[in-house]
């Protein structure tokens, strides 16, 4: 089990990590999702001690990373794939982290196996391919046969027969009763492999559910209706009296309408006092990735201009009313404003957090802590000095990196400066 309590990472002014509360339970597979930059990394970079938190604390089947007895028997992590030392065979890499370990040799070969590298065993690691990387590292990962696991986008590169063996890996770990947290943008792999989720976007908590009710909270089941491409007003027709009638009705780019806040008996019933032909009525539920781009639209960084110009990366949530006055179909509202019509934290929502839709306000970044004037909103406690993991060296007991908390990080960080 990993547990986190008021996590909070800056480095500077910036805020990487906020107020972050979770726990990771053992037997499932838990999804660590949120856009780039939101703090994923930072996260299980403190949570393998290799940051250490601001405020707050994370420990691991609990006790800090850190102050774990024999930690790499304890928990395997696949940080970085590419930290590996390019001249050296995948095999001497794992024996290296075996022997700093005190895991014995044969286990080796075992991890080897588990992962298909038995082949190239021998070969200098620097000419492996993305995908044979990544199942290095997650070999090295489960070298100690930890019952706490954490892989960072582990299907970075792998092939469709690789993310299909992911996936089931993934899902065999955690029946053995395991804790397996891993992060992904891969939503529709995330729908087939994670039981749980938690949801971050700017460094604090969105969501913390199981996939199903992350999908329910978040999304709105809709019908698609079609009438005969042939006869255009047939469509206007009944568009408009699924609007006078209550419902909300969006055009589909196949010519369809996406019609929500009706039933579908209704829906029929509507085309049938209308007179009009229906060639489509049917049922539709949102996918993971509607749902996760609903929640977390309001809290990504980075958008391409390309996008921000054809307004492709914003749908409003259901429910929207533009504010008087606004552009026509503009969303979203202006970054930290939360004009009238702006929807209140929804179901899905962790209760008491602010409406993730809006804007970073909530994050603060400047002025500094300590500075005047500056008062965090529900600053948490430090934890008494004990709590703390102690700061992270430069040398750890891993040093190629890979499958082991050593990765070198993906950012210099700042504590090891
Ligand atoms: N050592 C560091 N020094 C300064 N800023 C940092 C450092 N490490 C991370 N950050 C910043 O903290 C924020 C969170 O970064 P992090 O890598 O944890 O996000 P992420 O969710 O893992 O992103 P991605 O999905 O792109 O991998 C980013 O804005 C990042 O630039």
């Amino acid at each position: 089990m990993i547990e986190a309590v008021g996590l909070t990472k800056r480095y500077g002014a910036k805020t990487a990590v906020y107020n972050l509360s979770f726990q990771v339970k053992p037997g499932l597979v838990t999804g660590f999702l949120g856009p780039n930059g939101s703090g994923k990394s930072t996260t299980m970079r403190m949570i393998l001690g290799l940051d250490a938190p601001t405020a707050g604390h994370v420990t691991v089947n609990g006790r800090p990373y850190r102050q774990l007895p024999n930690a790499p028997r304890q928990v395997g992590a696949l940080l970085d794939a590419k930290a590996i030392h390019g001249g050296r065979s995948a095999y001497n890499h794992l024996l290296c982290l075996a022997q700093l370990s005190g895991i014995p040799k044969r286990r080796v070969d075992e991890v080897l196996g588990v992962v298909g590298l038995q082949d190239v065993a021998r070969k200098r690691s620097k000419g492996f391919s993305l995908g044979m990387g990544q199942r290095l590292g997650i070999a090295a990962a489960l070298l100690g046969d930890p019952q706490v696991l954490l892989f960072d986008e582990p299907v970075n590169g792998l092939d469709p027969e690789g993310i299909l063996w992911i996936r089931n890996l993934m899902k065999k770990l955690a029946s053995e009763g395991r804790t397996v947290f891993v992060s992904s943008h891969l939503m529709s792999e995330m729908a087939l492999t994670a039981d749980h989720l938690i949801v971050i976007g700017r460094g604090q908590l969105l969501a913390d559910m199981s996939v199903k009710d992350f999908i329910a909270h978040n999304s709105a089941d809709f019908a698609r209706v079609r009438t005969p491409d042939t006869e255009p007003e047939q469509r206007d027709k009944l568009s408009a009296a699924l609007t006078e009638a209550g419902g909300h009705v969006r055009p589909e780019p196949d010519g369809a309408l996406r019609v929500t806040g009706l039933p579908l008996p209704r829906i029929s019933d509507l085309a049938h006092e209308a007179d009009v032909r229906l060639w489509e009525l049917s049922p539709h539920s949102a996918s993971l990735e509607e749902a996760y781009m609903r929640m977390t639209q309001g809290a990504v960084d980075y958008r391409s201009t390309e996008d921000q110009r054809a307004g492709l990366h914003a749908q409003p949530p259901v429910g929207y009313a533009a504010p008087p006055g606004a552009v026509p179909g503009a969303w979203p509202p202006p970054q930290g404003a939360a004009p009238a019509g702006y929807p209140p934290p929804g179901p899905g929502m962790i209760p008491g957090q602010a409406n993730p839709y809006a804007a970073p306000p909530q994050v603060p970044q400047a002025p500094p802590q300590g500075a005047p004037g500056w008062q965090p909103p529900q600053a948490p406690q430090q934890p008494p000095a004990t709590q703390q993991p102690p700061a992270p060296q430069q040398s750890r007991p891993a040093p190629d990196g890979a499958g082991a908390p050593a990765a070198p990080t993906k950012h210099d960080s700042e504590d090891a400066r």
